[in-house]
């Protein structure tokens, strides 16, 4: 299944919410997609399902059958014992075993039916599951891999829902009512077969709403296609609006803004409910339509049929002759299409809601990925840890972000990276671990373009610790041992003490099986940051990146962390991004960005030296403010008014 990834597409196209949306509207017979996708597996299953299933609905129309021929030659005697399509050199013939034939066939078509129901439901069951387990871990194994881009557009709500709810629907559809279309269309065929062996004429007049039904189910599914694909993208809204609030509860609390957020959530439900009831209404005129256009059926059969056995002749342009046995079974097998058919309104239902479903789930699989291993991709063993930026250039969309980062640093060093906010510190790190490529030039990992290395060694090679780690739901241990799960009690014991944070574990109720609750929301803020450098540390990577690692934490506990990140940063190529720049004071290098570009480069006393940026950053952390000169002051007011509509704004 990990194999399914298209192959790379040049992302000159931007992956916005319209792109997505296009790839979803592209997929074509997504249903049918998906059986030969992903229903391989499990094709044994499916075909005895369709098999017990098509079985089971001939057996049921035997019983009526048999009973019509019964009271024509069994019990009034006017017409000889003959069955449509089997040759009467098959059947008995005196009466009595014409009878015990009748009544014994009877019986084995109802037991029959009910062990084959059994077997189609289970069969068609285990199909499903299967079905819906493959596309969900498939679905999960290729969204795991598609490119930031996808996830800076996506919300997550809308990305929950389709790998839950929309796999879910296509079980409900692949379970129950795949297994009853298959038996409608026996049905209707079936049916249709033995009242035309019969009397083809009240045949024509009994079949002649099919088409009718027909034709209205056509408008149905057209109608619902679109209205389908509505509900579906509100689910998504709605889940996203909830997630993102219940991620942020602490803010709105705190905001005092539940009121507002009562009337945002509100405004996505009714927006659901709307869209849902709109299609729900059609069903309100599919259904009963449907019904009638049966009941009209029947009455119609019974008018014709009945008049016809009453008077003898054949009313209108009819002709030939009716007998009671054989109008028994029109009527019988009629009543039994009124049930079957009533159901068609939720088999197309839910048709068209696993279509929708379907095709929310390839078109997330069809995204392209343009991060990836290269064919010829080479993997870095041993890391010396020698970094190159050859003349990067790069931009999240259009705009640029980056212009001409051109900088090296050999095995060992430790460059700081400063500069005002937006600066873009960050993205030049992102650029090395590849979470994004390079529009111009190239970043070189021990002389290696960083786009011809496999993703897994050079991600490896890499530790990186942020300003708020994400830890995993689960104990202390677990996540310290997080990527690197064969390590062992000791280990995870040594990484801990390392990154200073074994002390406060071990005093922790559990020690180092205490749960720390999703997201780690049962430690402190520097808790958490000690833990993910322990994680950092027991990984052992040659090239660190620590990205404003303790600006979230007290004095106290950056002294803590500052010395874990000295010792750890000893020997391997170390990337700071720091605000506070006593924090870079040592590096080998200082990097000072501004709008993009490297402004300043060189040690922290050449730098102050040189009196530019660095050196005003310095004086306003030294809290020399009346020193700067005025056109810093100016630059500075300036920048932060650019920051304020992305900082405001929500979402
Ligand atoms: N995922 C993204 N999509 C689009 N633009 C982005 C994205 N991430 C960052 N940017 C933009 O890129 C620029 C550089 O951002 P970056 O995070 O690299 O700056 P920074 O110097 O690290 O800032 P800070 O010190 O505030 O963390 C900013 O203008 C920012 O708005």
């Amino acid at each position: 299944m990990a194999n399914r990834r298209e192959p790379p597409v040049s992302s000159d196209r931007a992956l916005d919410a319209e792109y997505i949306e296009q790839r979803r509207e592209s997929i074509e017979h997504p249903l049918l997609r998906l059986f030969v996708e992903f229903g391989q597996g499990s094709r044994r299953w499916f075909a005895i399902g369709v098999l017990s299933s098509t079985l089971a609905r001939f057996l049921s129309l035997i019983p009526p059958v048999l009973l019509g021929v019964a009271i024509d030659s069994l019990f009034e005697n006017t017409k000889a014992f003959t069955l449509p399509y089997v040759p009467t050199a098959w059947l008995p013939e005196t009466t009595a075993a014409q009878f015990w034939f009748a009544v014994v066939v009877m019986a084995v078509a109802m037991v029959g039916a009910a062990v084959l129901n059994f077997v189609r439901q289970s069969t068609l069951n285990l199909f499903s599951h299967r079905v819906k387990h493959e596309v969900r871990t498939a679905s999960y194994q290729r969204m795991q891999r598609l490119d930031m881009e996808f996830f800076n557009e996506m919300q997550t709500g809308e990305l929950m829902s389709i790998l839950s709810n929309d796999t879910n629907r296509l079980e409900q559809f692949l379970d129950s009512m795949m297994g009853e279309a298959i038996q409608l269309g026996v049905l209707i065929l079936g049916t249709a077969a033995i009242l035309t062996a019969i009397n083809p004429q009240l045949a024509a007049v009994t079949l002649a709403v099919i088409p009718v039904a027909g034709a209205f189910t056509y408008w149905f599914m057209r109608v619902a296609e679109e209205r389908y694909a509505d509900v579906r993208s509100s689910v998504g809204d709605l889940n996203s609006r909830l997630e993102n609030n219940l991620g942020g509860i602490e803010v709105i609390k705190s905001s005092n803004t539940e009121g507002y957020e009562d009337e945002r959530v509100r405004e996505h439900s009714y927006n659901y409910f709307r869209l849902d009831w709109l299609a729900l209404r059609l069903n309100f005129v599919y259904r009963p339509g449907l019904e009638a256009l049966i009941s009209i059926s029947f009455v119609l059969t019974f008018v014709v049929g009945g008049l016809w056995v009453i008077t003898g002749t054949a009313p209108g342009p009819l002709t030939g002759t009716l007998s009671t046995g054989d109008l028994v079974i029109f009527l019988l097998l009629t009543q039994r299409l009124v049930e079957p058919l009533s159901q068609m309104g939720t088999i197309v239902d839910r048709y068209e809601d696993a279509k929708a479903s379907t095709k929310r789930i390839l078109g997330l699989m069809s995204i392209p990925v343009s991060i990836e291993n290269a064919p010829d991709a080479t993997a870095l063993d041993t890391v010396a840890g020698r970094v190159e930026y050859d003349d990067v250039s790069f931009g999240y969309g259009e705009e640029r972000v980056l212009h001409d980062i051109d900088f090296t640093a050999e095995p060992g060093d430790t460059v700081g990276l400063v500069g005002p906010t937006g600066a873009g510190k960050t993205t030049v790190l992102k650029l090395l671990l590849r979470l994004y490529d390079v529009d111009e030039g190239a970043i070189r990992v021990d002389g290696h373009d960083v786009r011809d290395l496999t993703l897994e060694s050079l991600r490896g090679a890499i530790g990186y610790v942020g300003q708020e780690n994400f830890l995993f739901d689960g104990t202390v241990r677990e996540n310290i041992r997080y990527g690197k799960f064969d390590a062992d009690d000791a280990a995870v014991i040594e990484a801990a003490k390392r990154a200073e944070a074994h002390e406060f574990i071990a005093n922790l109720p559990e020690g180092y099986d205490t749960d720390i609750g999703e997201r780690g929301v049962k430690l402190s803020g520097g808790q958490r940051q000690r833990v993910a450098i322990a994680r950092t540390i027991l990984q052992d990577p040659a090239i660190l990146i620590f990205d404003e690692a303790t600006s979230a934490v007290d004095t106290e506990t950056e002294l803590l962390i500052q010395r874990s990140i000295d010792d750890l940063a000893a020997d391997r190529t170390t990337f700071a991004i720091a605000h506070r720049l006593s924090t870079v004071r040592d590096a080998d290098r200082v990097l000072v960005l501004d709008d993009g570009r490297i402004a300043e480069r060189g040690t922290h006393e050449e730098l102050i030296g040189e009196d530019g940026l660095y050196a005003n950053l310095w004086r306003v952390q030294a809290g020399e403010i009346g020193d700067l000169p005025e056109e810093f002051v100016a630059r500075a007011s300036e920048r932060v008014a650019q920051q304020t509509p992305d900082s405001a704004g929500t979402d």
